[in-house]
């Protein structure tokens, strides 16, 4: 089981550093790790400003999950704070090259390898199929903004993410959406030993035994992967050595 909705606690939205510099969009591309499972956005944040982040979040009251987890819930051994912010959610998703790669930009990198001349289906193609993959038209982020600090020892055990259905209101709208969580987003802010994220292939006829998809935390680097019916089982590894820390939310599509 993914890590369950807990009640928010009564903390007010942090005061976020801003979210500057950033790449400009042209130089990011959303990439195809495992096709319509895992995407990647790398450097998605500069260092500079992962470095401003990991010491700002260190600031907030982060809590250490209880020894023993709930029955149904995964085996998760780290701090953790978590906050609802629309505001910070929408400025994550189109405040950043985010919206764009996923979207207008969605599934550009498979034509990488093409001969110079060919041509690139339409922006509206592109949309097209990057609904079909996020399950929807996306809304945006989830407010529900968790941050987790690994430090040598701790560790997410194998789980599968739950989709969660929501109310979303930007906080730029008035009008409210019925909306569901379609895929987990992690931006890790650290590199540290050990730690990866690893993924666990279901075999299939053609492939028996499929090797584990291991994602090595890089600076700044965001990770979309399908949560829900179709949810890899997946675990975060123990870190060995230095600190992991991740900023957790989900894409949100109407329901
Ligand atoms: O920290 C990781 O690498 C995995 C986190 C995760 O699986 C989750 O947030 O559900
Ligand atoms: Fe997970």
């Amino acid at each position: 089981m993914g890590p369950s909705p807990r009640p928010s606690p009564a903390y007010p939205p942090p005061n976020w550093p801003p979210l500057r510099p950033l790449l400009p969009a042209a130089d990011l591309r959303l990439e195809t790790l495992v096709p319509d499972q895992i995407y990647l956005i790398r450097n998605f944040l500069p260092a500079s400003l992962c470095k401003t982040y990991a010491s700002f979040l260190a600031s907030l009251p982060l809590t250490t999950t209880p020894g023993k987890p709930k029955k149904d819930e995964a085996v998760r051994v780290n701090d953790r704070f978590q906050v609802e912010d629309a505001r910070f959610a929408e400025m994550l998703w189109s405040g950043t090259a985010m919206k764009e790669l996923a979207t207008t930009r969605f599934g550009e990198d498979e034509y990488d390898e093409y001969d110079e001349g060919a041509t690139l289906p339409s922006p509206e193609e592109l949309a097209r199929r990057a609904q079909e993959v996020w399950g929807g038209e996306p809304l945006g982020l989830n407010p529900n903004i968790r941050i987790y600090r690994y430090s040598a020892g701790q560790f997410f055990a194998q789980h599968y993410d739950e989709s969660n259905s929501l109310t979303f209101l930007p906080s730029t709208a008035t009008k409210s959406t019925p909306a569901r969580t379609t895929w987990t987003l992690l931006i890790y802010l650290t590199t540290c030993g050990g730690g990866e994220t690893v993924f666990y292939p279901e075999p299939t006829r053609a492939d028996r035994n499929p090797e584990p998809i291991s994602v090595a935390p890089e600076i700044g680097m965001a990770l979309f992967h399908r949560h829900g019916d179709h949810c890899m089982l997946h675990e975060g590894k123990e870190v060995t050595s230095g600190e992991k820390w991740v900023l957790r939310s989900d894409l949100v599509v109407p329901r």
